[in-house]
């Protein structure tokens, strides 16, 4: 578990990035931070590891406060991938995946060895271990970044908009890689974007912010959905409008659902009811 405790960054010109925060952040679950830009979700995460560091609060991690931690021992059982995957242009793909785990003290052959592994695991082709990251399309560039991230076996994967610079069949690909690797990996997963779709899609619990790290609302996606909290999650998730606004319009053949702008969105079946998000017939 994961716990904010009144966390406030203000940066040296000033800028109060997160103003008095306070959350849990609950084991082996996925947490997602969404909010727009400049609203402190990058800065949270870092505070995770600390590359930043609170100017005032306590983060805790499992009961234990990060401010008496080495900075350097922490990052390293704390997995962290980036946006444009970080990784290091001069090494191959194996030796980026491989060089936490060696500069943990891991053997070389078998970080080696571990790390064909993960390239399975994020479902890469082993015959890609040895290219440079360059030789890579973007979304393979994020796989790896992926399987770094994971290379060190950490219990919490920290993922800062991850998939915000591939196309969007990629992105899909890579969300999906993503819920099945949760599933197989069962990580405490802190994930932040600005695309409310892939916050609902990936978040177990989601967290939707304004300016300042200021918490709109925190629920489950159908907790949020059935309930925005105010207008501005209303507008944030376009619940008012859009593919989101779902109504009901009977037709002589039946009924239909549609969307915001009036297209036809699904049908209602009418056993298929389902409860929290599970389908209660499986
Ligand atoms: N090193 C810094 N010095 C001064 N201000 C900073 C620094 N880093 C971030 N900020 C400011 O803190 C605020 C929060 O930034 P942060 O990067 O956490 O937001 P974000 O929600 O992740 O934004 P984005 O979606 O654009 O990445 C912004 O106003 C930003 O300009």
């Amino acid at each position: 578990m994961i716990e904010f405790r009144s966390v406030t960054k203000k940066f040296p010109d000033g800028t109060i990035a997160v103003d008095d925060f306070t959350l849990v952040l609950p084991s082996r679950k996925t947490t997602v931070l969404v909010g727009s830009s400049g609203s402190g979700k990058t800065t949270l995460l870092r505070m995770i590891n600390r590359m930043v560091d609170p100017t005032s609060g306590t983060i805790e991690i499992d009961g234990e406060d990060t401010s008496g931690l080495d900075p350097v021992a922490l990052r390293r059982r704390i997995g962290y991938v980036m946006q444009n995957s970080g990784l290091l242009p001069h090494f191959t793909v194996i030796e980026n995946v491989a060089t936490v785990p060696v500069l943990n003290g891991v053997p070389r052959k078998r970080a080696f060895s571990d790390a064909l592994a993960l390239l399975d695991t994020v479902g890469l082709e082993r015959t890609l271990a040895d290219r440079y990251p360059s030789q890579l399309s973007g979304g393979q560039q994020q796989r790896v970044g992926v399987a770094r991230g994971l290379a060190a076996d950490p219990n919490i994967l920290l993922m800062d908009e991850p998939f915000g610079a591939v196309d969007p069949i990629v992105r899909d690909e890579l969300q999906q890689e993503l819920i099945r690797l949760q599933r197989e990996l069962d990580k405490t997963v802190v994930f932040v974007t600005h695309d409310i779709d892939e916050a609902f899609l990936l978040g177990d619990q989601v967290v939707i912010l304004e300016q300042g790290g200021q918490i709109a609302q925190i629920g489950s996606p159908s907790e949020i959905m059935a309930a925005p909290a105010s207008d501005f999650v209303s507008s944030f998730i376009g619940a008012d409008r859009g593919k989101r606004a779902l109504s009901i319009r009977h037709t002589d053949r039946g009924s239909v659902l549609v969307d915001g702008f009036g297209r036809a969105a699904g049908v209602l079946v009418e056993d298929a009811l389902v409860d929290s998000g599970e389908s209660t017939s499986s």
